[in-house]
């Protein structure tokens, strides 16, 4: 009970944080008139988010080992508290860098509170990271709707920031009433420990790489997107500006469908190796789709996709298996994993800034090397980390098949009654020969391996032998009834 209250504090933070990463561009007109300064003046201020984020990382993130989540998650908020509130009022242009510096810090320090703490939950909380996607999404998605209200009543562009220094201030008081579980734990989790123990010291190394690159590519490929899929839908495809919106639009639409999914898949214990695997190369098709295809219809239904696939959460779902193979610093794995995300936020701009000087349909498509080089990273990574079979880990996926055969011939059964019914009504008799015959024969074209197929019509021959001794003794009782009547 008391985690559920802490977690919903923690996802609270993450929709005032939706609201903090785009509360500066969806103000800059604003901004720049408050300030007096042109909007290129308001794009370097915004820049300071990204610097403090660079430089807050790593360190933060080693500290939230030593020093516990509870105390990051507070500097986190403070941060954002004190960033929102300054911002609304600042007027001297270094005082509002420095408040942005300040946001990127916040950002860091919530995240090396927050990722960990929901690790250290335990049982299968590790899934609740991906849900901060869409905490992020809905904070996004609302702030935009009422920068528009406050801008079409003339009411002050201030609002907005106040609205999220208030939820912090409550959230503040709530948060701080529960207890965070007891941090670093290397057996905070099961399947940290079996992730850990399974692999070499070599492997692991490998798996490092592959994860720590993928904090790279994930955040990449998505900034790219965002920033240039509208022009590059207007310029290379000559589709309409609404059109071009709409693709950033069902970007996030698939964005938050694929978080719902991907928390539905990793509650039911789909391999994370393999979902990061599955998605990268969906995304990466869905890209290639929206890169080449000229088809306004066939765009619009990869950019679902690729929001999906690519912004669904993938990146949290690689933190937590990065943080599996190192539990004694789950901080310091937060850390660095986001670190090269900052890093990507920072560069994808510079390079595709270049690239666009040439074409805009390079700078777009410099997304497909992307794409490719996470396929790399994670295929790595589950490469590396794939574990040998185990009886205990075999025989769970037995039970999982046989859950679905029991259901199954439950069904099976039902039919069966309803024929012996239609038999009797028919006055035919229960063994029917030739229909057995037919069904040996549509098991073994079905077989999808040879040598299986004698044992499989072994099982249908005993499975038809108890549906006539089921239609029998339904037949007998039927009898008996009579008989009473
Ligand atoms: O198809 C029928 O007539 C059934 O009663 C079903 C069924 C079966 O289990 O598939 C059972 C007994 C018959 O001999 C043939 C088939």
């Amino acid at each position: 009970m008391h985690q559920r209250q802490l977690s919903i504090s923690l996802y609270l933070n993450y929709f005032v944080h939706g609201i903090g990463l785009i509360i500066l561009t969806q103000n800059m007109q604003a901004l720049g008139q408050h300030w007096q300064t042109p909007l290129a003046t308001v794009s370097y201020v915004i820049s300071g988010i990204g610097i403090g984020r660079l430089f807050a990382y790593f360190i933060l993130g080693n500290l939230s080992d030593r020093f516990g989540r509870k105390v990051f998650v507070n500097i986190g908020m403070a941060s954002y508290l004190i960033f929102f509130l300054g911002m609304a009022v600042v007027t001297n242009i270094q005082v509002a860098y420095g408040l942005a510096i300040l946001a990127g810090v916040a950002n860091s320090a919530l995240d090396s509170g927050t990722y960990t703490t929901f690790i250290e939950m335990g049982g299968r909380q590790g899934s609740a990271n991906v849900l901060l996607k869409a905490f992020m999404s809905a904070g996004e998605f609302l702030l935009p709707l009422l920068v528009a209200n406050l801008e079409a009543q003339q009411l002050w562009y201030g609002w907005s920031f106040m609205l999220a220094a208030v939820i912090l201030l409550v959230n503040g008081v709530l948060l701080n009433r529960q207890h965070f579980p007891v941090r670093n734990q290397a057996n905070a989790s099961a399947s940290a420990l079996a992730v850990r123990q399974q692999i070499s010291h070599g492997r692991r190394w490998l798996a490092t790489i592959g994860l720590a690159g993928y904090g790279y590519t994930s955040m990449a490929i998505m900034i790219l997107y965002t920033q240039w899929i509208s022009l590059f839908a207007t310029r290379t495809f000559h589709f309409s500006a609404i059109l071009a919106h709409w693709l950033l639009s069902l970007y996030s639409i698939g964005s938050i469908s694929g978080v719902l999914v991907i928390f539905w898949l990793l509650r039911r214990g789909v391999a994370e190796t393999k979902l990061l695997v599955a998605m990268n190369v969906g995304s990466l098709v869905a890209l290639l789709v929206i890169c080449y295809s000229p088809i306004a219809g066939l765009s619009m239904i990869a950019a679902l996709a690729f929001g999906f696939t690519a912004a669904g959460g993938v990146m949290q779902v690689a933190l937590n298996l990065f943080i599996k193979l190192y539990p004694q610093v789950k901080g310091r794995v937060t850390g660095i994993y986001f670190t090269f995300g900052s890093i990507a936020s920072f560069t994808i701009p510079l390079i595709t800034g270049w690239l666009s000087q040439q074409n805009v349909a390079l700078a777009m498509r410099f997304d497909l090397l992307i794409g490719v080089a996470g396929i790399g990273c994670v295929g790595l990574a589950a490469w590396a980390i794939r574990s040998p079979k185990s009886l205990s880990q075999e025989r769970q996926r037995i039970n999982h098949i046989d859950q679905q055969i029991v259901r199954l011939l439950n069904e099976r059964f039902d039919t069966v009654t309803a024929i012996g019914e239609l038999k009797q009504q028919q006055q035919l008799p229960v063994l029917d020969q030739q229909r057995e015959q037919r069904v040996l024969h549509q098991v073994a074209a079905k077989s999808k391996q040879t040598a299986h197929t004698p044992y499989l019509q072994a099982i249908y021959q005993a499975i038809m032998r108890n549906s006539r001794a089921y239609q029998t003794d339904l037949h007998d009782l039927h009898k008996e009834e009579i008989n009473h009547d």
